[in-house]
């Protein structure tokens, strides 16, 4: 850094520089202004010569701290975000426990929109063709079944959940927002094979990625319609202006919050404990002392919950339409007791398991020391999974060092929540497929991590049959060794054949990222690769 000295008296100086004249000391300088001026000068040097050490410093540091850039790929709910909690919960325990009460919110949702699917699903005026169970299989026989006969008595019970669902929503989507962010979604644009450039330098190109959105989708339909069980708790609970209503037969927009800080303030930890002590009685207060937080209704509603959820007809009718609800995301139904409880406080498997749907990208930095000592800064970025999030990613491809896919392979008699014809786990073969073979990410490490094992073990166990929805399976054992080998070799003989990069070294892990134990030790090993395949850029050698 250079800071503007005045010249010496004594200097020439053409007078014809208009900034040499405006500098030079006036002629008539007494000895003892010049004795300041000099003064002056010399320290101005002084704070010179100090910053400029400081750059000097900082870019040292730079080059000691070198970066590595991951990108966390993979369909909509193939657990990015349940991957990117786990990393923190490894690398900054603090800031993830410190977070824990925001998601009290996510967690509540969660639950709410579990029983209210199951109670319109359960319906008698339920339309049996209707896609309100939008990520549950479809079911063959609808119309004819068991019928729930405490339904009523358990839809009048629900009945506040349907306003505290939106009241929830509208807590989520930060404090000071007049209306939560509305999403349009905009045209589809997944197919990476045709991405082979990206026009932005790496130093521009954060200004192109949009900026980071979570998204809570709404339930696609519901039968009954909202009715404020009173004046008071209607205006308490205000439903978010213009969203589709409880009653809205039609396709409803997103509803989406801030994945700033923003979402998290309605719920944490500062806002809901007042203070540690009160004054009078020496009792720490807490939310549950607030008599409009959600945790009345939702533990007005616990024992109807538990009824309903504990039914053996609701099970039985689940059965017959085929709803595994234990599959979805953010199931929280049996921990209702725990849940509902006053004092709830969520746990860290609570914040793993809770849902929230990411759009846009989300940047998240860890230092962490490698073996040597040396802090490596790790930058993650989590992005949306959604088919019409995936244009979004292109611009994090150009600097990159290493991307972990997630295909969830539980998958595969499931359909896409934004595209009803397309079978799960195909959409994730596609997908790997252009990743692999774009050109842009040849140099790139990419690991694949075959999720949501203990949801494809229960689901094998379950008798649900690979071979009636990939019929290639043909005749192999339905058990989960043969299913996982298979799932294993399809996927390599992809990155085989299309990889744009053919000596890359594929690493596959089979994960549930849900649990912590197994994830930390796939983190570490996944940790120690990238670092070691990108010895050189990160000039670590
Ligand atoms: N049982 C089980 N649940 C999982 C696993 N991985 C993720 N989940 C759950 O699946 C849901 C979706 O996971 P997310 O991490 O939000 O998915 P995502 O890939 O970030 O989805 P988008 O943000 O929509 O792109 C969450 O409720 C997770 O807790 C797993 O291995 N097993
Ligand atoms: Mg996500």
């Amino acid at each position: 850094m250079t800071v503007m000295m005045p010249l010496e008296p004594n200097r020439r100086r053409s007078l014809s520089d208009p900034l040499a004249a405006a500098i030079q000391p006036p002629e008539d300088e007494s000895p003892a202004d010049r004795h300041r001026r000099l003064q002056a000068e010399h320290e101005a040097k002084l704070v010179s010569d100090r910053i400029d050490e400081m750059l000097r410093e900082e870019k040292k540091e730079k080059r000691m701290k070198p970066e590595v850039k991951i990108l966390l790929l993979g369909q909509s709910e193939s657990g990015k975000s349940t991957t990117l909690k786990q990393f923190q919960l490894m690398h900054a325990p603090a800031a993830f426990r410190a977070d824990r009460l925001a998601w009290r919110a996510v967690v509540y949702l969660n639950l709410v929109r579990s029983i209210l699917r199951i109670l319109d699903a359960v319906s008698p005026d339920a339309d049996p063709d209707g896609d309100g169970v939008d990520l549950w299989p479809v079911a063959s026989n609808r119309k004819f079944g068991t019928r729930v006969a405490k339904y009523e008595q358990y839809r009048r019970a629900l009945e506040p959940l349907r306003e505290l669902e939106e009241h929830l929503i509208r807590m989520l989507s930060a404090p000071d927002e007049v209306e939560p962010v509305r999403i349009t979604p905009s045209k589809p644009d997944w197919n990476l094979h045709n991405i082979t450039s990206v026009s932005l330098p790496p130093s521009t190109s954060n200004s192109r990625r949009p900026s980071p959105v979570i998204t809570i989708p709404h339930r696609r339909k519901v039968s009954s319609p909202f009715t404020p069980t009173s004046p008071s708790t209607a205006q308490s609970l205000p439903s978010p202006g213009g969203s589709s209503s409880s009653s809205s037969k039609s396709k409803p927009t997103e509803v989406s919050v801030h994945t700033t800080s923003n979402w998290k303030k309605a719920f944490s930890l500062t806002n809901k404990i007042k203070s540690t002590k009160s004054a009078h009685t020496n009792e720490i207060e807490g939310w549950w002392d607030d008599p409009s937080d959600p945790v009345h209704v939702i533990n007005a509603c616990g024992p109807a919950m538990l009824g309903l959820w504990k039914d053996p007809n609701v099970k039985q009718r689940l059965r017959e339409l085929r709803l595994r609800v234990e599959e979805s995301s953010g199931f929280f139904l049996d921990e209702i007791s725990r849940i509902t409880a006053l004092r709830y406080f969520p746990t860290d498997q609570d914040v793993l398991k809770a849902r929230l749907k990411t759009l846009g990208v989300v940047e998240h930095s860890f230092s962490i020391p490698d073996s040597n000592r040396r802090t490596i800064e790790w930058k993650i970025y989590d992005v949306g999974g959604a088919r019409n999030q995936r244009s979004a990613w292109a611009p994090y491809f150009d600097d990159v060092n290493a991307i972990i896919f997630l295909a969830p392979i539980s998958a595969f008699d499931q359909v896409l929540a934004e595209d009803a014809r397309v079978n799960r786990l195909e959409d994730s073969f596609q997908l790997w497929k252009s990743l692999v073979s774009n050109k842009l990410l040849t140099n790139v490490s990419i690991i694949l991590f075959l999720n949501k094992i203990d949801l494809l073990q229960a689901k094998l166990r379950s008798g649900v049959r690979l071979r009636d929805h990939m019929p290639h399976y043909g005749d192999r054992p339905n058990d989960y060794d043969s299913v996982s080998k298979y799932f294993y070799n399809k996927f390599g003989a992809v990155h085989q054949e299309f990889s744009a990069h053919k000596a890359r070294e594929l690493k596959i892990h089979f994960t549930s990222v849900t649990d912590t134990r197994r994830t930390a030790t796939i983190m570490k090993n996944v940790r120690d690769i990238i670092i070691a395949t990108n010895l050189k850029s990160l000039q670590l050698m």
